[in-house]
């Protein structure tokens, strides 16, 4: 097919659309809800008779202060807004790819019909107000970092062993609050630099990360919406927002995460780019939670078998020991 013929299509599908109204559904936090605006916002662009309605949805991953793996993982960011969607309440919902789980199956009847196109994927440091700090060289060692997540704790300690990881997580706007109360001895934390962009508080980037120091989750800075898989409707105007080649990244990365059946507590880092002759190119790594052990895959293929690489590079990350790593990792 050619553009102009996708234009073609786009226009008249618009016109043949009646003005509606579409619920989305979206977590509460101030960072769900600055993602939710800009797909609003996207869908706006390019559907002016359509109007979005962001719907609110706590889950139970929000309301739970604890130990996420004994609540089942990062499912639990969905569950209430699959249901939700699948029941018809809403007719769209959105997610950070990032939060979706590679490990279970994706619910029946639903689908990803749009990605939008991916913002910064690295990470970054956070100081606490008042730190002197400016490079996680400079720390003296015993110094205290906070992240729960283990891809972040092995990759920091691969480069200062003698750092202390402590658990802390929570949404970001108050993730950052209580880094600056700083009454657990926290001197900085690791956040995403597109999550702190989207909330507002791109002034709190500090050192950010080079990819080849901290390899990013599968699927980070990817915004995807989902829709019921019969909703031909809104699965057409989805269409005109996707964004074709971090699809296929996400697909790739998603593919990998896939094939080594990596749990909620797994760190795995996988990311997907194009080469300069277009290409996909994948990357992936598994750690051990300390980072002493690890393995790294890296694979390249045509463009359109972006399930082919995640599923070659899994494979190849499983030969090198993956799965035993994995497998020694409480859930
Ligand atoms: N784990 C929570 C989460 N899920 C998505 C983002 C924002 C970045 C993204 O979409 O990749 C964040 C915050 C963070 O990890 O710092």
């Amino acid at each position: 097919m050619t553009d102009t013929t996708t234009t073609v299509t786009d226009r008249s599908f618009e016109e043949a659309l009646p003005k509606r109204r579409l619920r989305m559904g979206s977590r509460t936090s101030h960072l769900a809800r600055a993602y939710a605006g800009r797909v609003a916002d996207a869908l706006r662009l390019v559907a002016p008779n359509v109007d979005v309605e962001i719907v609110g949805i706590e889950t139970s991953g929000d309301a739970w202060k604890g130990d996420l793996a004994r609540l089942g993982g990062k499912g639990a960011f969905m569950k209430e807004i699959d249901k939700a969607l699948a029941l018809g309440e809403i007719d769209m919902a959105m997610h950070a790819m990032k939060d979706v789980p590679g490990d279970v199956p994706l619910p029946r009847g639903l689908v990803f019909a749009a990605y939008l196109e991916r913002d910064d994927v690295r990470d970054c440091v956070v100081w606490r107000a008042g730190s002197r700090y400016e490079s996680l060289d400079d720390l003296p060692p015993g110094t205290v970092i906070g992240t729960s997540a283990v891809r972040r704790k092995a990759q920091i300690l691969r480069r200062r062993p003698d750092l202390q990881v402590v658990p802390f997580r929570g949404n970001v706007i108050p993730r950052l609050a209580r880094l600056d109360e700083n009454d657990d001895g926290i001197e900085a934390i690791v956040l995403a630099h597109s999550g702190l962009m989207r909330a507002d508080a791109g002034d709190r980037i500090g050192e950010t990360f080079p990819m080849d120091m901290m390899c990013p989750a599968v699927g980070a800075g990817v915004i995807g919406v989902q829709c019921r898989e019969s909703d031909e409707g809104v699965r057409g105007l989805l269409r005109l927002i996707d964004h074709d080649e971090t699809r296929r990244h996400i697909t790739a990365e998603r593919a990998m995460l896939h094939g080594l059946q990596g749990h909620c507590n797994s760190p795995i880092a996988g990311h997907c780019s194009t080469t300069p002759d277009g290409r996909l190119s994948l990357t992936g790594m598994v750690f051990s939670h300390d980072g002493g052990e690890f393995v790294h895959a890296h694979g390249q293929d045509e463009r359109d078998r972006a399930h082919e690489l995640g599923a070659h590079v899994a494979a190849t990350l499983a030969r090198e020991g993956a799965r035993d790593i994995i497998a020694g990792i409480p859930h």
